[in-house]
């Protein structure tokens, strides 16, 4: 525990906003292997993320015992701080982590990341991402004088992740780093960066955005975290940043189409998308005819359906927010790939939201559909939610949204329903957001 601890901090000390862009400087290693120590940062292996994340809220290592260690979680409730200025302001460079996942060096961890056809498992991807956001947030707001994290710190949204190159190396070394960018009361932004080892240098995989809570030790109420400073004018930079998405987030919950109606260029939209399926010859608004090339809504779903076993439950006693993503984006690829018909890549992930927390023992269903397209571009929305089968209850626990593109035009989505159009705008302005600006 303490030698962690030691990496953590020493990985504070080599902070440079360099090496969070462009993985710093590097002596050269064999392809795909990175050399084993960099000057000035340490190294921290990927697998000693989630134990170091059990010992900071003291998480049980056995489902018999988790009642118990709940129960010890929850008498740390008086650690918490009565208002954010009695927390210390931290730096960006207190939370910085860098964490290597060395599939170049280490054959033997290959298997869990290795798909089909011998590329990188992105599913593995977003597990890790989502334990390093929360690894990041627990050193922003790591507290010396404690032996224990009061703090529920989970998952509240992935705001995206943008894709710098479509292929991740199943035998190259990757290494991620990140640190907190932006703080509200409660919430914290993180930002993290991937690069792969190839060809005796780092090169840009992937940038991803996260947004955590934390929550007071029993993850009933929000907690406080602690303030921020900038240091320089880069800092101050990423600070704005975060508070323009913030302003960002809240704009387009504003504008959801869950809430308000469309705006006239999309109404003009979906007029031109319904006057196109008319039947010329019967002249009449019910029967719809599919134009050539084009696939309806509602024949461009997938579905699937997991048990939530006790072994993907997260330090909190509940399912795993990257099992979550993993599963939705299996079933998402899956959907793109028998729609377009051949193998598709991921550009973008964006806005998951995490509504609800997932119980141990739950029935998660997991609804994917095509909800737009665009030439090579497929974008995918997947829905899961929790049934109840004593109540017969259906709740909504996350929502998320795939952007894949393959190597050739796919048929064009049709929507058939208002809600479908619906759906379809929606996927029109995540696409828009993501891949057309
Ligand atoms: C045990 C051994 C196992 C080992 C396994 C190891 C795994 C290791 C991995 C461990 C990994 C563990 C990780 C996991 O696996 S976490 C598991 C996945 N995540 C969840 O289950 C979370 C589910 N969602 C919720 O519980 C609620 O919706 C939350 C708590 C998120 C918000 O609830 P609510 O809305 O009622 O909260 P509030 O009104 O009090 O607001 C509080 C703050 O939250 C901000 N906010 C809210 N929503 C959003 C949003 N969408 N975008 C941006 N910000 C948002 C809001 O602005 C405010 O900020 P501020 O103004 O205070 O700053």
């Amino acid at each position: 525990m303490l030698s962690q601890r030691f990496l953590l901090l020493r990985s504070a000390a080599s902070f440079t906003r360099r090496s969070f862009c462009t993985g710093g400087a590097l002596k050269q290693g064999k392809q795909g292997k990175a050399p084993d120590m960099i000057e000035g940062n340490p190294q921290f292996h990927v697998s000693n993320v989630r134990n170091r994340l059990r010992e900071i809220v003291g998480a049980s290592t056995n489902w018999s015992d988790h009642q118990q260690a709940m129960a010890e979680r929850v008498s740390l409730s008086s650690m918490l701080a009565k208002s954010q200025n009695e927390l210390p302001a931290k730096r960006m460079k207190d939370s910085y982590l860098e964490v290597h996942l060395p599939l170049g060096s280490e054959p033997q961890l290959r298997e869990k990341y290795l798909t089909h056809h011998n590329t990188v498992r992105f599913g593995r991807i977003l597990e890790d991402l989502d334990s390093l956001a929360v690894l990041i947030s627990y050193s922003h707001t790591y507290n010396s004088e404690l032996k224990r994290s009061p703090l529920s710190i989970v998952t509240a949204l992935v705001d995206k992740i943008d894709m710098r190159q479509h292929v991740i190396y199943p035998d190259c070394d990757i290494k991620f780093t990140g640190h907190v960018t932006w703080v509200g009361k409660s919430s914290i932004e993180a930002k993290i960066h991937m690069s792969q080892y190839r060809d005796g240098a780092y090169a840009s995989v992937l940038d991803a955005t996260f947004v955590m809570v934390a929550r007071d030790p029993g993850n009933k109420r929000a907690a406080f975290v602690n303030p921020l400073t900038p240091e320089g004018p880069e800092e101050e930079r990423l600070l704005q940043e975060g508070e323009a998405n913030k302003s960002r987030r809240v704009e387009l919950s504003t504008a959801s189409l869950l809430k308000v109606a469309p705006t006239q260029d999309e109404r003009t939209v979906v007029h031109g998308l319904f006057l196109n399926t008319l039947d010329t010859n019967t002249v009449s608004f019910r029967s719809r005819i599919l134009p050539p090339n084009s696939v309806w809504m509602e024949d461009a779903k997938l579905k699937g359906l997991e048990i939530c076993h006790p072994q993907e439950r997260n330090i909190f006693n509940r399912i795993f927010g990257g099992f979550l993503m993993r599963k939705a984006y299996e079933l998402g690829w899956a959907n793109a790939c028998s729609y377009g018909g051949c193998r598709p890549s991921l550009v973008a992930v964006d806005d998951i939201l995490f509504q609800k927390p997932v119980e141990i023992g739950s029935l998660l269903m997991l609804s994917s559909q095509v909800c737009y397209t665009q030439g090579t571009y497929v974008q995918v929305r997947v829905h899961s939610e929790v049934f109840d089968p004593l109540t017969r209850q259906h709740n909504t626990t996350n929502i998320f949204h795939f952007t894949f593109t393959s190597d050739r035009d796919v048929p064009n989505i049709m929507p058939k329903t208002y809600g479908e159009s619906m759906l379809y705008l929606d996927g029109k302005r995540h696409f828009d957001q993501t891949v057309a600006c």
